[in-house]
This record gives C-alpha cells, sequence and structure tokens, in this order.
C-alpha cells in the first residue's frame, strides 16, 4: 500500500482498515530503512497515525504543516512522495528534516527546536492580513520542544487573538531525550490522565439519564456547570487559562480519534490545541523498550535484536569529557552540571548517576540554562554547561550579559563544534568561535585530543572570574599529539628551532585540525617548505607568543573548524596588523555560508581542509610572493 501513496490525496480514499495496514507498512518501513542508514526511529514510529490523520484533515501543502525540530517528518516525506530513504542524511539522499528543497509540503528547514509555533503565529498573521481565509496553520510540537521558552512567547501571542486561527498539535510521549521535565511536563501528564473527567461526564450522563424527573435537570445543570466540574474533576488546563481551545487529551495511535479531533480543531475558527498522547518508538520492542530514549536517534543497528552493530572502537570526545567530568565531580564538591534535555548525548550521564543533585536537566531551554549557570556561579558552585556548540547560537546575550559581564566563572562545554556534517546546516557547530569571539573576558579553548581536553577541562574549571569554553567535534578522539615544546602558552608539534629566521610557515592548527596540520607539513616539507605547526590550546585571547612566533616566520596560516569571518585566523591577522608585523596572514576555515549534508570528512574535503589541498595552496603561497595580506 505504502508504495500506491503517492500524495495526501490517495490517503483519503482509504479505509480504517486500509489505514491501520498502511500503519504497520510504514512502520516496518521505518524500522528496516532507518536501522540501516540511522536517524531519528523513536520519533517517527511515534508519529504514524498522528501524521496519517494530519494529512487526512488538512490539505497540504495548501494548509501548511509546521514540523517543530523536524527529525519527526519521516512519516510526512513518505507520504509526500519521497520513499527512497536509502541515503537518508547522506550526501544526495533525503534530509533528515524537512527540505523546502525536497517538497512544496515542507515550510521549516531548521533543526533547532522550538520554533514552530512562532512561524505558525506568523504564517497566520501574515494569512489574516493578505484576507487569505482559505489556508490553514498547524503546527506539530513535541513535549520537549514545548518547554523551550520561544514556545511560550508564541503561545501568548497566538491566544491574544481568539479570531486568528492556529492548530496546535502536540505531540506529547512525555520525552525528550529522556522524560521531559518541569512543571510543564507534570501539568500534560496531569490532563494526560484526566480521563476521568471524560469519564465521569459519561458516567454522570449515563447514571442521571436513569433517574426519574430530577435526573435530567441535574445532567442539564452539571453539564452547563462543566468548566466548573472539569476544575473540579480535572486541573484546567493552563492552555484554556492562556484563551487557547483545548481538545484532548486524544489517543494519537487512534486515527478515528485523532481525525474527529484535528476536524474540529480544523473547523473551530481560533487558536486551539490538540492534545495528543503518542508512544515514542511505538511499534517497536526495543525502541519502547530502550529506557535511555527510545531510540530517538541510532546509528546502524540490527533491527532484529535493536543492538549496535560493531563500530568504530575508538572513544569518542564526548566520552573523554564524560569521563573526565565524572573523575572532577568527585574532587570538586563545588563544580554542578546543566544540560538542556540532552544529559547522555553530551556525556553528562556518569556525573548525574555520580552526583545526581548536581546535575540539571533544565529542558530544552538553552537561554535559561546559561543565565541559570550565572546565578549558580554567584551561589558560589562552578557550573559546567554542556551543550552542542551549535544550540548556544540562541543563548548569545545569556552569555554575553548575564555571564561574561558579570565575570562569572562558568565553563561552557561544546560538543558537536565544527562540522558535524550528516545532521543538516542547522546543526554543524562553526559559528560559536565567531560569536563568542566577541565576548569580553571569555576564553575558548579548543583541544587537539583527549589528553588536551582533559587538561584544558582543569584549567577552565580553575577560573573562576571569567566565562571559559571548551569546543570539540563530534566523533572519535584522535590518537594523542604530544608537543615537542611549549613556547608561552603555546604547544609547539614540530621538532623545529622556531626562532630560525628561514623559517617558512608558522602553520596554526586550532583544536581537531592537528593531524590535517601535521600531514599538511610533511608534504610541504617534501616541496622543500620549512613549517611550525603550532598549537594554542586556549585560542581567545591571542597567545602573545604566537605574535612573537609570527613575527618570524615568512607567512602565517590558520585552520580552523569554524566560519573563517571572525574567527581564529581573523582573530590573529587583527593581532597582527596592530602589532605592526609585516607578516601575511591566512586562514583556512569554513565560508559563511550552509553546509550541504555529508559526512564530516566529504565536507572538509570540499572546503579544502585536506593535508592535500593545504600544501597544494600553502606551496602556492610560499614560492609565489606575497604582500602581507
Ligand atoms: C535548541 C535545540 N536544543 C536541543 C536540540 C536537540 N534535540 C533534538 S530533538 C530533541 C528532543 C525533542 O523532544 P520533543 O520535542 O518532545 O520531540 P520527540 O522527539 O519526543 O518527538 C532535542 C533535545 C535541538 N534540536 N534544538
Ligand atoms: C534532532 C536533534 O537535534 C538531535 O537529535 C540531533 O540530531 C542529535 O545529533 P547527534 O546524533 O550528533 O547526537
Ligand atoms: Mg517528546
Amino acid at each position: 500500500m505504502l508504495s500506491d501513496i503517492h500524495g495526501p490525496d490517495d490517503l483519503r480514499r482509504l479505509s480504517p482498515p486500509e489505514l491501520d495496514r498502511l500503519c504497520g507498512e510504514i512502520r516496518s518501513f521505518l524500522v528496516q530503512s532507518v536501522t540501516r542508514t540511522g536517524g531519528h526511529l523513536g520519533p517517527n514510529l511515534g508519529v504514524v497515525e498522528l501524521t496519517l490523520a494530519l494529512h487526512r484533515v488538512f490539505d497540504s501543502p495548501r494548509d501548511g504543516i509546521l514540523w517543530d525540530t523536524g527529525h519527526q517528518a519521516y512519516v510526512h516525506k513518505l507520504l509526500t512522495g519521497r520513499q527512497d530513504f536509502s541515503r537518508l542524511r547522506k550526501s544526495g539522499g533525503l534530509s533528515g528534516y524537512p527540505s523546502r528543497e525536497e517538497s512544496p509540503h515542507d515550510l521549516i528547514e531548521n533543526s533547532h527546536a522550538s520554533t514552530a509555533l512562532s512561524y505558525a503565529d506568523g504564517l497566520a498573521r501574515a494569512y489574516q492580513l493578505r484576507g487569505v481565509t482559505d489556508r490553514r496553520v498547524v503546527a506539530v510540537v513535541g513535549d520537549g520542544a514545548l518547554t523551550g521558552g520561544m514556545a511560550w512567547e508564541a503561545l501568548n501571542n497566538i491566544a491574544s487573538a481568539q479570531d486568528r486561527p492556529v492548530v496546535i498539535v502536540i505531540n506529547d510521549n512525555g520525552r525528550s531525550y529522556a522524560r521531559t521535565i518541569g512543571g510543564l511536563a507534570r501539568h500534560l501528564d496531569r490532563l494526560r490522565t484526566s480521563r476521568g473527567y471524560e469519564d465521569f461526564l459519561r458516567w454522570g450522563k449515563h447514571l442521571l439519564g436513569e433517574t426519574p424527573v430530577v435526573g435530567r435537570p441535574v445532567y442539564d445543570l452539571l453539564h452547563s456547570a462543566k468548566r466548573g466540574l472539569r476544575d473540579l474533576v480535572m486541573p484546567e488546563g493552563m492552555f484554556v487559562d492562556l484563551g487557547l481551545k483545548y481538545l484532548g487529551p486524544v489517543d494519537g495511535h487512534d486515527i478515528a480519534a485523532m481525525e474527529s479531533a484535528l476536524t474540529a480543531a480544523r473547523d473551530f475558527g481560533g487558536p486551539v490545541v490538540v492534545h495528543c498522547v503518542t508512544r515514542k518508538g511505538r511499534g517497536y520492542r526495543p525502541a519502547e523498550d530502550d529506557e535511555r530514549d527510545c531510540f530517538h536517534g541510532i546509528g546502524v543497528i540490527d533491527p532484529e535484536t535493536g543492538r549496535g552493530v560493531p563500530g568504530d572502537s575508538r572513544p569518542s570526545w564526548t566520552s573523554v569529557f564524560a569521563d573526565e567530568m565524572a573523575r572532577v565531580g568527585a574532587e570538586r564538591a563545588d563544580v554542578v552540571a546543566i544540560t538542556a534535555a540532552m544529559l547522555h548525548p553530551v556525556g553528562l550521564q556518569p556525573f548525574a548517576d555520580a552526583h545526581p543533585d548536581r546535575v540539571f536537566d533544565v529542558g530544552i531551554a538553552e537561554q535559561h540554562a546559561v543565565t541559570c549557570a550565572a546565578g549558580l556561579a554567584a551561589g558560589g558552585l562552578h557550573p559546567v554547561v554542556a551543550v552542542y556548540a551549535t544550540f548556544l547560537n540562541r543563548a548569545f546575550d545569556q552569555v554575553l550579559l548575564d555571564v561574561a559581564l558579570h565575570r562569572a566563572g562558568v565553563t561552557f562545554v561544546l560538543d558537536r563544534a565544527g562540522v558535524t556534517g550528516d545532521d543538516g546546516p542547522s546543526h554543524n557547530g562553526m559559528w560559536d568561535m565567531s560569536v563568542l569571539g566577541v565576548v569580553p573576558g571569555l576564553r575558548i579553548a579548543a583541544p587537539r585530543d583527549g589528553t588536551r581536553l582533559r587538561a584544558e577541562l582543569g584549567e577552565a574549571l580553575a577560573v573562576s572570574d571569567a566565562p571559559t569554553v571548551l569546543r570539540y567535534p563530534k566523533g572519535p578522539v584522535p590518537e594523542d599529539t604530544p608537543a615537542v615544546a611549549r613556547v608561552g602558552g603555546v604547544d609547539l608539534l614540530t621538532p623545529v628551532d622556531p626562532l630560525d629566521p628561514g623559517n617558512d610557515v608558522l602553520l596554526v592548527s586550532v583544536g581537531a585540525m592537528a593531524q590535517i596540520c601535521l600531514e599538511t607539513a610533511r608534504r610541504l616539507a617534501d616541496r622543500g617548505v620549512r613549517t611550525t605547526v603550532v598549537d594554542p590550546r586556549w585560542v581567545k585571547p591571542i597567545d602573545p607568543a604566537l605574535l612573537d612566533l609570527a613575527g618570524r616566520h615568512a607567512l602565517v596560516a590558520v585552520v580552523e573548524d569554524n566560519v573563517r569571518h571572525g574567527g581564529i585566523g581573523a582573530a590573529l591577522s587583527q593581532a597582527v596588523q596592530d602589532e605592526g608585523l609585516p607578516v601575511p596572514c591566512r586562514t583556512f576555515g569554513i565560508p559563511s555560508t550552509f553546509l550541504d549534508v555529508g559526512s564530516r570528512s566529504q565536507i572538509l574535503s570540499r572546503l579544502g581542509l585536506t593535508a592535500e589541498a593545504l600544501a597544494d595552496e600553502l606551496g602556492r603561497l610560499v614560492l609565489r610572493p606575497l604582500t602581507a595580506s
């Protein structure tokens, strides 16, 4: 049946038994395909019926269906003409998120959470202003995404106009990765378990309907006092208090119930919440039973067992951080940790196991995480905020003014810094050193291997009067690259006399680019070009020793896994100019563009960030007379 579905229209002719069969086929397809490619299996298994019902009740793409975060849009893709998942999240294949390039049914490509309701508010306002009345706006938002502040900013605005229809579908599976935290989660739970209210009404109607004479009037009185009754039997939904119509809780796996609720919402004519209760990983036992995150995001696994196939056995950057944090936690009682709903992905699980009262999961709320950390520091603790580099973008103001202005001793650990690749353009951690580069007093370390990660984390935790940052990429940590000497705070990685006036290139390696830079130096040596490779370790502020070294070379080249604009290369070039040093500087990094999907190595190659390309370019520059940049 699935292969006969080429668009939403093909769904509308299906009978309930055919729909059930289609759901089964979709689940089988997801398990068979996503276990082969990796991806967000759990979230998508949980929205099969919900997505079918949405596409039967609404008329996409005329009606806009917005997916918050978008990691749960595989079923939506299957139903809108995209069923080749063989190259999911790979170059030339389907994106793991909605993509306007792929389909007119896709509207939001940003994979950062909690944005869909703001898009929906804007879209609805635009339609109202333009007098467009035949296009509906639907936003699907997870209970996790609802813990993001933007979602509440949007809800406040959506609720401000009772005549501006927006359909808000809450996909409540009780989880982000782990179980969703906080007051909102408790409220949704109360709503979810408020079956009592509906049952009470049905019981009352039956009982009173059987009671002669007084029965009917009493029932009518009670029903007219429904809201009061609701308060009595069920905690009044804050959504209703906000001014939103609330429909639910609805079984998100019951297509008929979903269609009934969505139809009522569609025709309501104002802002309405449809609260759907679903199960992450539904229909695939290994995912349903996975207590950690219900197979939120998986690599290649055995579909039969759900177990990962043997992969790279090297430790990851994340695991090195995880071990070091657990070790530090035993030594430093003042060190606490904050995660934005990603305890395990950022490596805080061991620390949390050992010190459960010293780790705080704030939900998908990076802005709150940062300023809460400033509060923790003000309270005499040393907080470590562990987030993916790209997600810190949305908390820039908090880093700048709530932390740095107050010279708060907060340490930010940015995982997935640099090119991540397969998770799409919005997931690369490629902006952090430029964004944070302008923050006064903030210091940035970019470890080149596991030993430097442990050392630089310790150095960061020793700073109590300024924010510190460690940033490292996704994937396996490379073999250690020992320094042959240290000049100031700068590690020399090649055994050359840095003071020899015959040196050609000072190659400044930032963080994880060390191995590439050393291979580049070897290739340049074969061409008679003498290269000094250094790792500054702390890349912000610029180490004076680096300026001294720069003045003793014919060319300075910086290689960084960050956008060139405003990165370390730009900062060093500016410092070299400010010092009046006549040495030309070149920066090799990421251009200010959104990177197409690909593996990390594919993208680094595309960008010329390989030893071969760097050696060619530097060889050409050294052999051709240069003017200072
Ligand atoms: C700003 C931001 N922070 C963190 C993430 C990482 N992330 C992706 S999905 C997810 C959990 C989403 O939970 P929910 O919205 O409930 O969707 P579900 O997976 O349960 O369907 C998180 C934390 C993100 N995409 N964006
Ligand atoms: C959707 C989302 O933001 C996360 O699930 C992200 O895809 C995880 O990335 P990693 O797979 O690199 O942990
Ligand atoms: Mg959820």
